[in-house]
């Protein structure tokens, strides 16, 4: 597995298209498999994760096809296996969202138990406990999951913690139930909504999604439907970081302004400047930027999978930051790794405090997950010499081109094999 190469790099300046959302990609692909006619989805990532959810479906029996870059073609009139195996579920834990439209289109699924990860436990508890309120018989056992329902029926179910997969799997599974679903407490990401519209747009009836009530009114059978998924908020808000931390000028391209809210006002609180302009953000860093303090919370709070890079930001801050984490129990593995190229940083329970230093020096380094993978390449731009980012494999799933996305904009980045 190679390694990628980052030297500390000017102000990054120019213009960075952003990709789909990977988040929004993967449970809509899942979703492919309630219609019985093709599907065609457009502005998909090139992304590791897509491949491996492709290949879930195509295990399934589902005929996927890669029309070009950035369009694949589903047709799963005639999926027949039930069983997504251990080989594929391990690669990414969102295979797990083919359950729902498993259950509710074959009445049965089984589908090997997703382990933890580095970022925490992520237990599925929620998503069986929507299911079985449908009426599906769960059991578990040799690492599978097996659920079994004749017919699911509609019900009412209040989840917990607002988790983003549960709602999405439960939405799924209830599009073809007998009568009407409530979820209560649901996740209100905008992948949600994406993901409802391309649902309704297959001839579901889901209503209310982006609010904390989703209702869903079954519906006998679901056809083929086009849609364009939407731009990734996350990798949106990665480069917007790196011209925050860079000193740069950078227009972000292809972005839904409201989904960078909380992003967009945690960078104006740094002194940093962000202006909307059409389609996309402009990200102008004048001065080192201020110090602020973060609490990640679930949409419309600031998200999770933003925290690691925004603590490179405040690696580089002027001034002391408590970054606290809340969504996940473990998601500070970036921590040692920030510190080996000089960052200075305490973690206490569930917060961080930083404090802001401007002499980071380039190191080897691992990227523990995806979004710490990216806030060492944040971090590497800024940092005295060469930073060497091993376990790369974690940034190929969730960023597409991100070398040559960042090199067309002036960092110095380069992949060794
Ligand atoms: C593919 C995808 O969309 N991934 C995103 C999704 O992950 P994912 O859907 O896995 O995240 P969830 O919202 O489900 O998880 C949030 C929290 O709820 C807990 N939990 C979840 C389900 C459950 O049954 N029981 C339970 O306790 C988890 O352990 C975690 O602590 O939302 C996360 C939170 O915004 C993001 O970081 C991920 O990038
Ligand atoms: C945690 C993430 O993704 P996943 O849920 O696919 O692991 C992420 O995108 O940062």
């Amino acid at each position: 597995m190679g390694k990628i190469i980052v030297e500390k790099s000017g102000p990054l300046q120019g213009t960075i298209r952003v990709s789909g959302a990977k988040n929004s990609v993967l449970p809509i692909l899942a979703a492919s498999l309630l219609a019985t006619e093709q599907c065609t989805l457009e502005d998909v990532p090139a992304l590791k994760d897509v491949e491996v959810i492709c290949e879930v479906l195509t295990s399934l029996g589902a005929d996927v096809r890669r029309i070009s870059r950035d369009k694949i073609e589903v047709s799963a009139a005639d999926i027949d296996n039930f069983e997504a195996p251990y080989e594929l579920v391990r690669k990414m834990r969102a295979s797990f969202l083919v359950m729902g439209p498993l259950l509710a289109r074959l009445g049965k699924a089984r589908i090997s138990m997703p382990g933890g990860c580095a970022i925490g436990t992520r237990p599925i508890d929620l998503h069986l406990k929507g299911f079985k309120a449908l009426g599906a018989k769960i059991t578990m056992g040799h690492g599978f999951v097996e659920a079994k329902a004749d017919q699911l029926i509609g019900s009412r179910i209040y989840l917990d913690f607002p988790s983003v997969g549960a709602t999405e799997n439960i939405m799924m599974a209830a599009v073809l139930a007998k009568g009407q679903t409530v979820i209560e407490n649901a996740a209100e990401e905008p992948e949600l909504i994406d993901l409802a519209n391309f649902l309704n747009k297959m001839g579901a009836d889901v209503r209310g999604a982006g609010t904390d009530t989703i209702k869903i009114n079954g519906v006998d059978k679901l056809g083929g439907a086009v849609h364009p998924v939407i731009p990734d908020r996350v990798e949106a808000g990665t480069y917007m970081i790196a011209a925050a931390i860079t000193g740069g000028n950078l227009f972000i391209d292809n972005v839904m302004v409201d989904h960078l809210k909380p992003i967009m006002a945690k960078l104006r609180e740094c002194n940093i400047e962000v202006s909307e302009e059409g389609n996309g953000v402009r990200v102008i860093a004048e001065n080192r930027p201020k110090a602020v303090d973060i609490k990640t919370m679930p949409y419309p709070g600031f998200p999770t999978d933003m925290q690691a890079q925004f603590m490179a930001l405040m690696c580089v801050a002027e001034g002391t930051s408590v970054i606290t984490e809340t969504v996940f129990e473990n998601r500070f593995m970036h921590v040692s790794e920030l510190k080996r190229m000089g960052a200075d940083i305490k973690i206490e329970g569930r917060s961080t405090v930083i404090e802001g230093r401007t002499d980071l020096q380039g190191a080897p380094v691992k990227a523990t997950d995806l979004r710490a993978g990216a806030a060492l390449i944040l971090t590497g731009l800024v940092s005295e010499g060469k930073t060497e980012i091993s376990d790369i494999y974690h940034i190929d799933r969730g960023y597409v081109d991100i070398e040559e996305k960042l090199r067309n904009v002036g960092a110095i980045i380069y992949r060794e094999e």
